[in-house]
């Protein structure tokens, strides 16, 4: 599947929420998300990795409509989300995407049976007829390895995990090109987290589906995608080939990052930043990054780098590393 053309497609997106702190008559702003430019190929993953509030649920937000950006475009299959209906755009939204939530208790209804879970969209969106939609509960069930008697079971008498399957098998009711995955493991059992992770690639590699997987655990971001977003105080500054990870990155950011992510590049220690992530609500002008970066130079503070390209791999930055530089010779180059 994967070159059969772009699934969806962020153009210079941009969410700019009222800041919850400032009061109620507070003009504070913050910037979640600037700027972002993303693709998404057909059968193609995207792992999303930053640190907390760098605008990761943000943008998994904006990919499935569920946040309208401030300004930008949004377009599956090259139709711009926010320019359609509300009923069109729902319906291109419901059965063009499906999103896996963090915790499967909370994203199911727990009245319902898993039966109606899994009719529900089908009901929403007219799919087939009775008898259909009740095969197609069967054939769902049995795509994400559950039992079929499992239908009549309520979310809270099953398990976690088995939760998350069913939270899986909802999101491909209507057979969506592409699935956003918002660090679907994170309220699980560590036991039963590389169960969902191996389904998700599964699933992927026999329905061909694209996804989307936002977590901020690298070494499973990196197991599961074709591609690394690495994202910093609400900007897209590198994208990397999930092959070139970690050494091939070439954004100073970036490489901290990796560097810090225990068992990724051994047995060295992390490449050490300066002060701390600024506010969103007053990022500094140019690079976002530039206050903690031990390369960055009055360029950095005047200019937001334009993205760079080379050979599949993007990046933001006006004095990128040298691609297959270690951590010590970045660690060296510090002042
Ligand atoms: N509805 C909102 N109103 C105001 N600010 C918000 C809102 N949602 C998110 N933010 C702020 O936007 C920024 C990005 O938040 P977001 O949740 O996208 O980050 P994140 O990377 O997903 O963080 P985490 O990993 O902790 O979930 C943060 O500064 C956050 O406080």
């Amino acid at each position: 599947m994967k070159g059969a053309g772009s699934v969806l497609e962020l153009k210079d997106v941009h969410v700019v929420y009222k800041a919850r702190s400032g009061g109620l008559f507070s003009r504070d702003r913050v910037h979640a998300l600037t700027a972002a430019n993303l693709t998404v190929d057909a059968g193609e993953t995207v792992g999303v990795v930053g640190e907390s509030g760098c605008g990761k649920s943000t943008l998994a937000k904006v990919l499935v409509g569920l946040e309208r950006p401030t300004s930008g475009t949004v377009a599956y299959h090259g139709r711009d989300l926010w320019t359609l209906g509300e009923s069109e755009r729902r319906t291109l939204i419901g059965t063009g995407v499906g999103l896996v939530f963090q915790d499967p208790s909370t994203a199911l209804n727990r009245r319902l049976p898993v039966r109606q879970v899994l009719r529900d969209p089908l009901n929403v969106h007219r799919r087939g007829t009775p008898a259909q939609r009740d095969a197609r509960v069967r054939e769902l069930l049995d795509l994400v390895g559950l039992p079929a008697g499992v239908a009549e079971a309520l979310p809270g008498q099953l398990s976690g995990g088995q939760r998350q399957r069913v939270a899986v098998a909802r999101a491909l009711a209507l057979e969506p090109a592409l699935l956003i995955a918002d660090e679907p493991t994170s309220a699980l059992d560590v036991s039963v987290r590389a169960q969902i992770l191996n389904l998700l690639l599964d699933l992927k590699e026999r329905l061909g589906l694209a996804l989307v997987f936002v977590s901020h655990d690298i070494q499973t971001v990196r197991r599961m995608s074709d591609r690394v977003v690495t994202m910093y105080l609400g900007r897209i500054v590198e994208q990397t080939p999930a092959q070139a990870v970690p050494l091939g990155a070439r954004h100073p950011y970036t490489r901290a990052l990796f560097s810090a992510t225990p068992g990724l590049i051994s047995p060295i220690n992390p490449i050490p930043l300066v002060g701390t992530v600024p506010s969103a609500t007053r990022p500094p002008s140019g690079c976002p990054f530039r206050t903690r970066c031990w390369r960055a130079d009055d360029l950095c503070a005047a200019e937001m780098p334009e993205a760079r390209s080379d050979e599949g791999h993007l990046f933001h930055c006006h004095h990128p590393v040298a691609a297959g530089a270690t951590d010590v010779e970045l660690i060296q180059e510090r002042p």
